[in-house]
């Protein structure tokens, strides 16, 4: 196991390359098994969630040939072998097998999914869509059991907007007999990628986007070769990364429509925030000014940035209050942020944060992904050395984060965990 250790204070300047998204890539793998032949994926990020997603598809048979960002899937010999636990719970995204499976073979039995412990992850609007389009689903000692006799298409209202769950449907409706609506859908940029590719494989899809998703059920579908959109979230990582220690940062190869939210609260809090076609350009000040942030479904602002908004907001002068409405307990990185010096309280599904003061460099814990995207950020503005374990979580989602640092001016490097830290770490 390994830890990150940054050295706070340097100024970050010039390019950084943004990756394919994660949440795209994570969909688009298990997508691939609904075709009968050859599906080729480009611009993949290197991250271990994709890792994990293609041995998933080798245990089921499928061969993966993965080289640079392009893996190619041969589909042809998959069969419908339970994947009852193990890697299944090394990340959220598993929960795609479920529908690419049922979708394909009628049949799966794949463990309860893993991901980022944000407090409750239930994945009831899933099931919800799956027993509409006729699947029996039963939950089986922490695996569910799905078995349809035929898929038929079926109208389903999600009582909660969820990316997983219209994700999740659409794999499964894709080859069902007839006509399914997806009511009350998600419109996150990833669910039109997922959409895209469906769609280059044979799939009929409109709406996906907008709240309305209609699909025919097609008898077949073929391969494809499909490019993934850029990650916004790993892209407004690094424009908040930007704001709190640059001085001229490209983010370059990003969807600038997709971070309209960020950038705008960016200019609110006197960030320089510039835009061409497939750039945002960052250019912070030494005062910062206090903002509001909510999280809301997407065009809104992402809960996958609420975690390193807030430890940019240590910056600003004055009170920033940050509420998550999407998941009231992310907030496991406030602890850490407290160790580092943060005065910040969190009230419920909010988080006052007194900005102005100094960090100091500590050892920290990454809890989750994000938190440990907003360690990073803290660990850059503060003085001193952060050290932060629990680097496996920053892993599932950031490709080449050291490098990519590097390359703008900051200090940050990986070390083995002595055995001490290790005995820490596993007791705690
Ligand atoms: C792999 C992936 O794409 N992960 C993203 C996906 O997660 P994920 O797909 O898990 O998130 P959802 O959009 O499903 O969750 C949104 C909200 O709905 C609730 N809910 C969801 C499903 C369900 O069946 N029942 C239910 O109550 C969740 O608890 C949460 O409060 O969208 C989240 C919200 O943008 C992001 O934070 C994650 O990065
Ligand atoms: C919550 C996240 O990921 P996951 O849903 O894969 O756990 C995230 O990307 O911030």
């Amino acid at each position: 196991m390994e830890k990150l250790l940054i050295e706070g204070g340097h100024s970050l300047e010039g390019t950084v390359t943004i990756s394919g998204a994660k949440n795209s890539a994570v969909a688009l793998i298990p997508a691939a098994i609904l075709a009968d032949s050859k599906v080729t994926i480009d611009n993949l990020p290197d991250i271990s969630d994709v890792e994990t997603l293609a041995f998933l598809l080798e245990e089921i048979g499928g061969k993966t040939e993965l080289d640079n960002d392009t893996l190619v899937i041969h589909p042809e010999n998959m069969f419908s072998m339970p994947l009852p636990n193990g890697r299944v719970k090394q990340l959220r995204a598993s929960y795609y097998m479920m529908g690419a499976m049922l979708g394909k073979f009628n049949k799966a039995v794949i463990g309860l999914p893993g991901g980022c412990n944000l407090g409750p992850r239930p994945i009831d609007q899933h099931i919800k869509g799956f027993e509409a389009l006729g699947a029996k689903v039963t939950n089986e000692q922490g695996a569910l059991y799905l078995q349809a006799e035929e898929l038929r298409g079926a109208r389903i209202y999600l009582d909660v907007v969820s990316v997983g769950a219209t994700i999740n449907i659409m794999l499964a409706a894709v080859k069902a007999k007839g006509q399914t609506i997806i009511e009350n859908a998600a419109k996150e940029p990833e669910i039109i990628d997922v959409a895209t590719l469906l769609t280059s494989m044979g799939a009929n899809i409109k709406g996906a986007g907008t709240n309305v998703i209609r699909i025919e059920g097609k008898d077949e579908l073929h391969g494809c070769r499909h490019s993934i959109i850029p990650d916004r979230i790993e892209a407004g990582t690094y424009m908040i990364l930007a704001a709190a220690k640059g001085q001229a940062v490209k983010v370059d190869n990003v969807i600038p429509l997709h971070l309209e939210s960020l950038s705008s609260k960016l200019r609110e809090m006197n960030v320089g925030v510039g835009v061409s076609d497939d750039a945002i350009y960052i250019e912070s000040k030494t005062v910062l000014s206090p903002v509001d942030v909510k999280t809301l479904v997407y065009p809104g602002f992402p809960t996958d940035l609420q975690q390193p908004m807030t430890s940019l907001l240590t910056k600003a002068e004055g009170s920033s209050i940050v509420t998550d409405t999407i998941y009231n307990a992310r907030f496991k990185h406030i602890d850490e942020l407290r160790r580092m010096g943060a005065s910040i309280k969190v009230e419920g599904r909010s988080a006052l944060v007194n900005g102005g003061g100094r960090l100091q460099g500590a050892k920290v814990r990454a809890s989750d992904l994000r938190a440990g995207a907003a360690l990073v950020v803290a660990g850059l503005m503060a003085e001193g050395v952060t050290e932060i374990t629990g680097v496996n979580h920053i892993d599932r989602g950031y490709a080449y984060l050291e490098d990519k640092l590097k390359g703008l001016g900051a200090n940050i490097w990986r070390e083995s965990l002595n055995p001490e830290e290790l005995r820490e770490l596993k007791s705690s």
